[in-house]
């Protein structure tokens, strides 16, 4: 993508309202990314969409203004696998932030261990046609088991028409899985649709298979305030408590033609998770041994 001639994409709420819901002391925003600065983390050549700058300083005010203490960050497809941006938000963090990379498979014992040094905990492998240009199944694999001996997992971004074939790709990873946003389930079928419901099939195939309980402003048919959307994730957070995590999707890369109020996003939790020691699971102790596991 040439950057001069695109204009910037500005994909989030400008003035997000406060929550009504207040998260437990040590809450984490465990799905969110950083957009550059541009001028110091310029985006990829391969990156299908080109955001404003969403920096750490926007990424920590938000954190505080929502009532959270620390972040997971996401490395953005827009940024391909280099993972300065990431890195640089870790870094200025105080230690509250830690992050997952997007790797080229090439990439050498030594460059992984400074991702670890830098606070990353895990790889994305990201099978969406519309953000990345390929997804090799077999050069995935090696880097899965590469990350072993680092005490990391796999993060896998993919959606429902093709969970049937991720099957065997999935059963095969060594490491824990996380799956991004559920793997994109319809929110209009219902809590016994189909493809929750295999979903769920997958989810009891192994139990160190996690998910982000995340993103009702993708996933919901019907808007904010997200019916649809609760009523199918709140079992989920039921069936497996101990193996989902939350996070804003801030920025909310490609949600341009409908930004979420994050603080909105925030009010779905108590509705998904609705007993304190639900919430305590789902965000702190949960991400709390994925991501800071030193400290548990
Ligand atoms: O659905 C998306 O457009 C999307 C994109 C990215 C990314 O560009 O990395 O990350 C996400 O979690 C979701």
């Amino acid at each position: 993508m040439t950057t001069d001639t695109v204009a910037r994409i500005v994909s989030w709420h400008p003035a997000p309202s406060k929550p009504r819901y207040t998260p437990p002391p040590g809450a984490v925003d465990a799905h969110c990314h950083v957009f550059g600065p541009m001028a110091d983390f310029p985006f990829s050549a391969k990156a299908k969409y080109l955001p404003g700058d969403a920096g750490p300083e926007m990424l920590f005010a938000l954190r505080d203004h929502l009532g959270f203490s620390r972040n997971v960050i996401v490395q953005a497809s827009c940024h391909g696998t280099d993972n300065a941006a990431t890195l640089n938000a870790i870094a200025k963090s105080n230690g509250k932030a830690r992050g997952v990379a997007v790797v080229d498979p090439a990439i050498s014992d030594a460059e992984l261990k400074a991702l670890h040094d830098g606070g990353i905990r895990g790889v994305r492998f990201n099978f969406l046609k519309r953000l990345v240009d390929d997804a090799p199944k077999d050069r995935f694999l090696e880097v899965a088991h590469r990350i072993q001996a680092l005490g990391w997992h796999v993060v896998i971004y993919f959606e429902a028409d093709i969970l049937e074939e991720m099957l065997p790709f999935l059963a095969t990873i060594p490491t824990p899985i996380v799956i991004d946003h559920m793997g994109r389930p319809s929110m209009s079928q219902g809590p016994d649709g189909a493809e929750i419901t295999a979903f769920k099939a997958l989810m009891d195939s192994r139990d160190d298979i996690w998910t982000k309980v995340t993103c009702p402003d993708r996933l919901s048919a019907q808007g904010d305030p997200w019916d649809d959307f609760v009523e199918v994730v709140r079992p989920l957070v039921e069936r497996y408590s101990d193996r989902v995590l939350w996070g804003t999707d801030w920025p909310h890369p490609n949600m341009q033609d409908n930004v979420p109020d994050d603080g909105h996003l925030v009010d779905v939790i108590p509705r998904i998770a609705v007993t304190p020691e639900l919430q305590r699971k789902l965000l702190v102790d949960n991400p709390m041994r994925l991501y800071w596991a030193e400290q548990t």
